[in-house]
C-alpha cells in the first residue's frame, strides 16, 4: 500500500473552485499536486502558490496556474508533508529544506493541511534531527549559539558541498534527542542572529491527513 499515495489524492478533495492553494514540498505532497494537475486539466480553477523551486517545476508540467507569494492577499489552503507529527500536531519539517517558504506560506493560509504516512506519527518530537536555517555569514558562531541550547548541531552537506536552500542559506540539522515541548524551542533557536527560521510548526496544522494501524486514511481536525 503507498500510504504517501493515499492521503497525498486524499487532501486534495479539500481543493476547491477558486481557492488560492499553497502547494508543498516532498514526496507525499507530490500526489496532492499531481491529483490536483488531473482536476485542473478537467476543469479545477485554482491558483497554486509553491513553497519552493522543485515543487514550482513540478506544479508548471502538471499544469497548474501559479501565482508569486508576494502577490498573495490570501491563501485559502496550505498542504503540505511533514517529517515528524506529535500528538499535539506539533511537526518537525524541512527534511526537503524548503522549511522557511513552507512554514512562511502555511503562516498565510487560512487552513493547513499536513499529509504524513503512518511512519511520520511519533509521540515525542526529535527523533528527526531538527532542520534549521542559517545564513551562510558566520555560520560556525551561530552553530555555536544553537548548540548552547542542547543540540549537536551538523550542516547539512550534499555533492560534498554545502546545502544551499532555495533561498541561498545553509541548514543545520539539529539532534536534540527527545523535544518534548516544541514551542519554547520554536523561540529562542529564532532568538539567535543568524537563524532565519527552523523546522518546527508548532499549533500550525489544522488537519493531519495519515493512515492508521488498520491500514485507512484518517483524517484528523487538530482543532478539536
Ligand atoms: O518539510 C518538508 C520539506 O522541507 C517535507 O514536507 C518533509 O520533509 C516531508 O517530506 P516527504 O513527504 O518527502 O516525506
Amino acid at each position: 500500500m503507498n500510504e504517501k499515495l493515499l492521503v497525498g489524492e486524499k487532501a486534495a478533495e479539500y481543493v476547491k473552485d477558486g481557492m488560492v492553494v499553497g502547494l508543498g514540498t516532498g514526496s507525499t505532497v507530490y500526489y496532492t499536486i499531481q491529483k490536483l494537475g488531473e482536476r485542473v486539466a478537467a476543469g479545477l480553477s485554482i491558483v497554486g502558490i509553491p513553497t519552493s523551486i522543485q515543487t514550482e517545476e513540478l506544479a508548471k508540467k502538471v499544469g497548474i496556474p501559479l501565482m508569486p507569494f508576494e502577490e498573495a492577499e490570501t491563501i485559502h489552503l496550505a498542504i503540505d508533508g511533514a517529517d515528524e507529527a506529535d500528538p499535539e500536531s506539533n511537526l518537525i519539517k524541512g527534511g526537503g529544506g524548503a522549511l522557511l517558504r513552507e512554514k512562511m506560506i502555511a503562516y498565510l493560509a487560512k487552513q493547513f493541511i499536513v499529509v504524513a504516512d503512518s511512519k511520520k506519527m511519533v509521540e515525542t518530537l526529535g527523533a528527526f534531527k531538527l532542520p534549521v536555517e542559517i545564513i551562510q555569514f558566520g555560520y560556525k558562531v551561530t552553530q555555536r549559539h544553537i548548540e548552547k541550547l542542547g543540540c549537536t548541531a551538523i550542516l547539512r552537506v550534499k555533492d560534498g558541498k554545502p546545502y544551499v536552500t532555495d533561498n541561498g542559506n545553509y541548514i543545520l540539522d539539529c539532534d536534540f534527542g527527545d523535544i518534548k515541548d516544541p514551542q519554547p524551542l520554536e523561540l529562542k533557536m529564532n532568538m539567535i542572529p543568524g537563524v532565519v527560521e527552523n523546522g518546527l510548526f508548532v499549533g500550525m496544522a489544522d488537519r493531519i491527513i495519515t493512515v492508521n494501524q488498520n491500514g485507512d486514511v484518517e483524517d484528523q481536525n487538530c482543532r478539536g
